[in-house]
């Protein structure tokens, strides 16, 4: 479809995973040439006020026309920019109109003018992740939402990043009982729970100060009846429920309407309100021990969750709990924030799965793995064994024959497991191999993970980059949690070539799946 010149074009994220319609306005082509020569009046009276007389400041503007798209230019040396600085989202083929500034600022300083080019190259500049978001919304404004969004969640994994730092550089407490080890113990436990209250309450008011979004904090688990927390310790027996948050957008988006404007847009598309959920912090039993925690949140569109949308405007947070009661298929984005020898957020939009690692220099998130792709097989494999006896006999054999060589790849797998998911994800995402949390008959008869804020936006970030996710039945992410946003599922996630051999245990002579 040949497109007139100055199009543009739209992404408009549809419901269905992954799959994005394009939408066209029309955008004139003073526009675009008055915003040059502004930006072009800024960056020269930067140059003017900053550099040297012996400094050059070079900024190229590039653009591509609506009839090809241009390679972004190259820069420092010919090593092109990362894919996910200037791209679009989509890795359509389709020709598009987008307006790309890239800036090559090289300064020659007189020591260098005579040294050989790469020299007196400044270092690439770092994208950072404000950087990155904001030249997705100019090409695709539908975007903006979920832009300002991960902005307060960027703002909160910092905070957490430097509290669990300071936790875990602080001096363990001194245990004066003879019985260290129960004291320990209990210490442990105090702390956990603390470091889940702090970091649920860091999340919550980073996502409050948007000013733009309802936070509430979900339901309990079923088997507790209170979020229990170091002033509330849990009664003997009863398991401790850290709190899981769920943030509502106020305003709707989408559409050509007027923002902040319920019902229908201009062009009878339906405006969307979002919904996200949020595990402040996964594995926060570990952090004692200084292994590594993670944040894990999933975004949806609110009202595709509610039968009848009026249920959100109760605000309330049972209500608020149900918008983000939908499959992984529905989600509109989705990732993590994995605390460890780095802090490095992992997140989809929907097309391709990028990881931005927190510089602790600058204090800001900068891509470090744009269109991150899960090797297509590894050799590890990743699920607690202490459970083994009470797992499905298929998933024991495929276990064993892995093990010792007996696989597709006649090679042995090796054991690695932290006991943190966003750990355990993040190393399958980066090596390969398989991570799995089955259901097992004695402890965990429906999994041990939690779908909506743990499993699900962890399989939909692994999916984005290739990979693939199943209970041991279905696509996990088309499990739709039953009815609690706590609602566990047995989890498989990993490499498509390990999961499609794991996937020929699982099914049974005749064809029949696992069991639950
Ligand atoms: O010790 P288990 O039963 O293998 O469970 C480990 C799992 O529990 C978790 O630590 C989650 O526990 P929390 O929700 O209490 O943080 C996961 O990160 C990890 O994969």
């Amino acid at each position: 479809m040949m497109r007139a010149a100055g199009e543009r074009v739209v992404l408009v994220p549809s419901r269905s995973r992954g799959v994005l319609r394009f939408w066209t306005t029309t955008t004139t082509t003073t526009m675009l040439f008055m915003m040059m020569l502004s930006i072009l009046a800024m960056t020269t009276t930067i140059a003017f006020m900053s550099s040297s007389a012996s400094s050059t400041t070079t900024m190229t503007l590039a653009w591509a026309s609506s009839s090809s798209r241009q390679r972004p230019g190259r820069r420092w040396g010919g090593v092109p920019p990362p894919r996910g600085d200037v791209g679009p989202l989509s890795s359509s083929s389709s020709p598009t109109t987008t307006t790309t500034t890239t800036e090559d600022v090289t300064s020659t300083s007189p020591s260098s003018s005579s040294s050989s080019p790469s020299a007196s190259v400044l270092p690439p500049r770092k994208v950072t992740l404000a950087r990155w978001l904001s030249s997705k919304v100019q090409d695709y404004p539908e975007l903006r939402d979920l832009e300002s969004l991960h902005l307060s969640i960027q703002m909160a994994c910092k905070t957490i990043s430097n509290l669990i730092t300071r936790t875990t550089s602080a001096a363990a407490p001194a245990s004066s009982s003879s019985s260290s080890v129960v004291a320990a113990g209990d210490a442990a436990d105090v702390s956990m729970r603390r470091l889940d209250r702090v970091s649920k309450n860091v999340l919550s008011n980073a996502l409050k100060f948007t000013g733009r979004l309802r936070v509430v904090e979900a339901p309990p688990r079923e088997e507790c009846d209170v979020n229990y927390d170091d002033d509330c310790p849990p009664p003997v027996g009863k398991s401790y429920s850290p709190g899981v948050v769920i943030a509502y957008a106020l305003d709707q988006y989408g559409g050509e309407a007027d923002h902040h404007q319920a019902g229908v847009g201009r062009n009878n598309r339906r405006t969307r309100r979002l919904a996200a959920c949020f595990d402040p912090l996964d594995g926060s039993g570990n952090a004692d021990a200084a292994i590594c925690t993670g944040t894990v949140f999933g975004i949806f569109d609110a009202d595709a969750g509610l039968n009848d949308q009026s249920e959100i405007d109760q605000g309330d947070a049972s209500s608020l709990s149900r918008s983000v009661l939908q499959p992984g298929s529905e989600l509109l984005a989705a990732g993590y924030c994995l605390y460890s020898s780095t802090t490095i957020l992992v997140f989809t939009l929907g097309d391709g799965t990028h990881g931005f690692t927190l510089d602790p220099t600058s204090n800001e998130f900068v891509l470090t793995h744009p269109n991150m792709r899960i090797p297509k097989r590894g050799n590890i494999y990743s699920c607690n064994e202490s459970y083994v006896d009470g797992w499905d006999g298929r998933f024991r054999e495929y276990l064993s024959d892995i093990k010792n060589g007996r696989g597709e790849t006649g090679r042995r797998y090796t054991q690695r497991y932290i006991g943190s998911m966003v750990g355990d994800v993040h190393r399958t995402l980066m090596y390969g191999g398989i991570f799995c949390c089955p259901a097992d008959s004695n402890v965990h008869p429906d999994g041990s993970l939690q779908l909506v804020y743990k499993s699900a936006p962890m399989a939909y970030v692994l999916e984005r980059a290739g990979g693939k996710a199943t209970d041991g039945r279905v696509d996990l992410l088309d499990v739709r949690p039953m009815d609690s946003v706590h609602a566990r599922s047995p989890c498989f996630m990993g490499s498509p070539e390990d999961m499609d051999e794991l996937m020929t245990y699982l099914k049974s002579d005749d064809g029949e799946v696992m069991s639950e």
